[in-house]
Order: structure tokens, then C-alpha cells, then sequence
């Protein structure tokens, strides 16, 4: 298996983190619940401060960006390819949670520029963390902010592990730009795709 993976709801929620360690560990596993709410804690606070940066690029309100939400963690690990060769990790696509962090202990989540050219985002230092504008925000933002098509491919000996924070949108909502379109009339014209 190339690639394996598990996520953890609501993980910014200690009691959530604890249910899902004590159905993993009946006697509890305090450690892991500790150190899954506080990472998720601080990759929630990250993403606020990227949403306001956001927001007040833009000139809006704080509160424009306004969306009920809860945060999954997930780990990945992915397998070292066989000798010399280049493997699809995980698939082209966009996310679908309104954004997401994403941290890596070794390159391989690639970004696609123009169609079909990839770039791979190499010498990150180990602290860094990638914002991964999701398809709500497309729409949030009338499409001036793109959600960018991402994959991870594989190379060399080392297995891949990364973390993700999806940042997930409480209920199935309709999000439009609506009454913010009077916002952004006055700002530059949307971003067509
Ligand atoms: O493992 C990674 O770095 C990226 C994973 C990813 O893009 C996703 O789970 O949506
Ligand atoms: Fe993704």
C-alpha cells in the first residue's frame, strides 16, 4: 500500500479527541488526546490568522468570513516508491473543505500552475505550513481566490508523512458571495478560471 492515512473530527474538541482515542485505546490514551488537540488547537488559530489576512486584504470586515466550522486532522503516511521511480502518492484534485493546512516531513505535494505543469514545492523548512484555498472559498470570493489543483508524488527511499487540517464547514450550506458583492464591486475584477 502506497499510501494509508487517518483523520480525527473535530480534533480542536478534547472530548472528541479523547472518544476517538478511547474507542482506538479502551484505557485511554492521554498523550495522543493531548497531542492531537493542542496541534489541531494551534493549526485552527493559523487558519483564522490566513482568513484575516484574507478578509482584510480585501478590505472587509473580520466578520465577513464568517462560516460555523469544525477542524479534522488527518495523518498520512505515504511508502517510499520502488528504486527510481516517480509515483502518484495522492491524486489531482482540489479540497473541498473551505481551506486547509497542510505540513509535510518531506517534499512531494506538488501545485499545478498552468494546465498539466506541475511545480513541486521543495525547501520548506520542517515549521512550515502550506494554505490550501478549498472550492467554498472560490465561491465565498465571487472567484478571486483559486482553489489551487494539488497531488503528492513520491520519489527517493524515504517514506512521506504529512498532517492536514481540513477546515470543514459545519452543515451543507449555500455560500455565495450575496450582499458582499457590493464589497467587492469596488475591488478588482473576479479571477475567471
Ligand atoms: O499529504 C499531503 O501533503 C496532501 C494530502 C491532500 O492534499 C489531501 O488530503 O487533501
Ligand atoms: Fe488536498
Amino acid at each position: 500500500m502506497l499510501y494509508e492515512g487517518f483523520g480525527v473530527a473535530d480534533a480542536s474538541n478534547y472530548d472528541s479527541v479523547n472518544n476517538f482515542a478511547q474507542l482506538m485505546w479502551p484505557n485511554g490514551q492521554p498523550r495522543f488526546t493531548d497531542t492531537i488537540h493542542t496541534l489541531a488547537t494551534q493549526m485552527e488559530e493559523l487558519n483564522k490568522l490566513i482568513w484575516l489576512m484574507l478578509t482584510d486584504s480585501y478590505g472587509l470586515q473580520e466578520d465577513s468570513l464568517k462560516m460555523n466550522y469544525k477542524t479534522l486532522v488527518r495523518m498520512m503516511k505515504y511508502l517510499a516508491p520502488r528504486p527510481g521511480e516517480y509515483e502518484r502518492g495522492f491524486f489531482a484534485h482540489t479540497d473541498k473543505p473551505i481551506s486547509t493546512l497542510i505540513c509535510e516531513d518531506k517534499s512531494g505535494l506538488e501545485i499545478e500552475v498552468n494546465n498539466d505543469q506541475w511545480i513541486k514545492l521543495t525547501n520548506l523548512s520542517p515549521s512550515s505550513f502550506v494554505f490550501i484555498v478549498g472550492d467554498p472559498l472560490k465561491a465565498w470570493s465571487n472567484g478571486r481566490l483559486k482553489p489551487v489543483n494539488h497531488r503528492v508524488m513520491m520519489s527517493g527511499d524515504k517514506d512521506r508523512y504529512s498532517i492536514a487540517a481540513f477546515i470543514i464547514p459545519n452543515e451543507a450550506k449555500h455560500i455565495d458571495s450575496g450582499e458582499l458583492l457590493h464589497a467587492y464591486a469596488s475591488l478588482s475584477p473576479p479571477v475567471s478560471n
